[in-house]
C-alpha cells in the first residue's frame, strides 16, 4: 500500500478552461496516508467520481501531478497504477466460478499455482465467500456478487489502494450492512488503503478514518468524523454532517456584544477584536445536539418559539422561531413543549461556533463559557 499525493491538481472537461466554473476539480492538494480507510463525501456533482478516476489513472487530469511513495504517476495508465477499482455494478465473469474470479487478476500476472490457491482462499475467507467458492458467479446476488469484485482487488498483494465507487447502491438494503462490516473488518485486518465514495454521510462515517468532503469541485475539510461533527472549519461540512444538520444565525457585532436573535452575548475584548476583523458576514453555529429547552439565562439563552415539534420516538426535533430566522433543538422525549409555546434556548457554550462568511473562526472554547 502507497501513500498517495495530489499535488496542485486541477481538471477541467472543457478544452480551453476560463473561469474556476470551467473545473469540475479545482485546486486539489491531498495526502492520503498509508493503511486509512477514506470517503469521499459530497453531493451529487462535486467532483468526487473525477478526483477517483484522476487516482487510477482512467482520466487524466489538466493540471498538476499524482504521486505513489513520492513517485510521479501522473502520465500511467491505470494498468500501470497498481490501484483496483470496485463500482457501482459489480464486474465479474458471470460463467467463471467464484474461485476462478479471483484467481484471475493473480493468473494473469503468471503468479505460481499454488500461490494463487493459498491467496484465493485467504481472501475468499475474509470476505465470506469460502462456501461459494466452487458456484459459478451468475445466480449470485449483487452484494454476493460485488464481495467478488471487491476480492479480485483485494487478491492482488501489490494494491496500492482500493478504489470503491458507491459499491452499495445497488445492493439490497437488508444486505447493506452486512457489506459495509466485511469492508471494514477487512480494511482494518489486512491494513489496506480504501478509497470510498459515497453521497450517503452515513456510509462515510461509519467506514471512514479520515473522510474527505468535497462541494462544488472543492475539498473543503478533511478530518476524522468525530472532527467533523465537532469542529465544522466550514459551513458546508456543517450543514451537510449531522441530520439535521448545523444551525446557522446571521449575527451582528456591535462593539463588544454579539446579537443573536434577541440575545446579547458579551464577548472578551480580544475575541470582538478578532470578529470585527473578519470580512464576510459574521454568523452563530449550533448542533441540535447541543441545544436544550429551560429557563431563561439573560445574556446566553435564545428566547423564541416553537413551530414544529417532529417526533422521532425516543426523541424530538423542535423548530423554535427566533424573530426571523429558526433554529432546530434535539431534544429527548421527556422535554415537554408544545407548538404555539415560547420557549428559551440554551446552547451548550462550548459547542458554539461563530463562522465568517463560509470559514469558522477560531475561538478559545471557552469564549462563550464553555470548560477550558
Ligand atoms: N465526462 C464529462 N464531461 C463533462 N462534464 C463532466 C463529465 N463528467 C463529469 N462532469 C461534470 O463534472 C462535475 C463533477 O462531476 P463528478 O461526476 O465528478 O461528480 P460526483 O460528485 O461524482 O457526482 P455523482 O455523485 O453524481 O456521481 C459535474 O458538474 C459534472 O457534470
Amino acid at each position: 500500500m502507497a501513500e498517495i499525493q495530489l499535488k496542485n491538481l486541477r481538471h477541467s472537461y472543457y478544452p480551453n478552461p476560463k473561469t474556476d466554473a470551467d473545473y469540475a476539480l479545482k485546486e486539489v492538494d491531498l495526502v492520503w496516508e498509508e493503511g486509512l480507510a477514506y470517503a469521499l463525501l459530497g453531493p451529487s456533482g462535486s467532483g468526487k467520481t473525477t478526483m477517483l478516476n484522476i487516482l487510477s489513472g482512467l482520466l487524466s487530469a489538466s493540471e498538476g501531478q499524482v504521486l505513489f511513495d513520492g513517485r510521479d504517476v501522473t502520465t500511467l495508465e491505470a494498468r500501470d497504477r497498481n490501484i483496483a477499482q470496485v463500482f457501482q455494478f459489480p464486474v465479474i465473469y458471470e460463467t467463471m466460478t467464484v474461485e476462478e474470479n479471483l484467481a484471475f487478476p493473480l493468473k494473469t500476472r503468471k503468479i505460481p499455482t499454488a500461490q494463487i490457491k493459498e491467496r484465493v482462499h485467504f481472501i475468499a475467507a475474509e470476505l465470506g465467500l469460502t462456501s461459494l467458492l466452487k458456484r459459478k458467479a451468475r445466480g449470485l446476488s449483487a452484494e454476493q456478487k460485488q464481495r467478488i469484485s471487491l476480492g479480485r482487488g483485494l487478491v492482488r498483494e501489490d494494491v496500492a489502494a482500493i478504489l470503491l465507487d458507491e459499491p452499495l447502491t445497488v445492493i439490497d438494503p437488508a444486505e447493506k450492512m452486512a457489506l459495509r462490516r466485511t469492508l471494514k473488518a477487512v480494511q482494518l485486518h489486512l491494513g489496506v488503503k480504501l478509497i470510498y465514495v459515497t453521497h450517503d454521510q452515513h456510509e462515510a462515517m461509519t467506514l471512514a478514518d479520515r473522510v474527505v468532503v468535497m462541494d462544488d469541485g472543492e475539498v473543503v475539510q478533511v478530518g476524522s468524523p468525530e472532527e467533523l461533527f465537532a469542529n465544522p472549519a466550514h459551513k458546508f461540512v456543517g450543514y451537510f454532517i449531522g441530520t439535521p444538520g448545523m444551525n446557522f444565525i446571521d449575527c451582528q457585532l456591535a462593539e463588544d456584544m454579539l446579537i443573536v436573535g434577541q440575545t446579547r452575548y458579551k464577548l472578551d475584548a480580544v475575541t470582538a477584536k478578532k470578529l470585527a476583523m473578519q470580512s464576510g458576514g459574521l454568523s452563530f453555529g449550533i448542533r441540535p445536539d447541543f441545544l436544550t429547552l429551560g429557563a431563561e439565562q439573560p445574556g446566553f439563552s435564545i428566547p423564541g418559539t416553537v413551530v414544529r415539534m417532529e417526533n422521532h420516538g425516543d426523541e424530538h426535533i423542535i423548530a423554535v422561531d427566533i424573530g426571523g430566522s429558526q433554529m432546530l433543538a434535539r431534544v429527548e422525549d421527556s422535554v415537554c413543549a408544545d407548538v404555539g409555546d415560547a420557549v428559551h434556548l440554551i446552547p451548550s457554550g462550548e459547542a458554539i461556533r461563530i463562522f465568517a462568511g463560509q470559514h469558522v473562526v477560531p475561538l478559545p472554547q471557552t469564549t462563550f463559557g464553555g470548560s477550558s
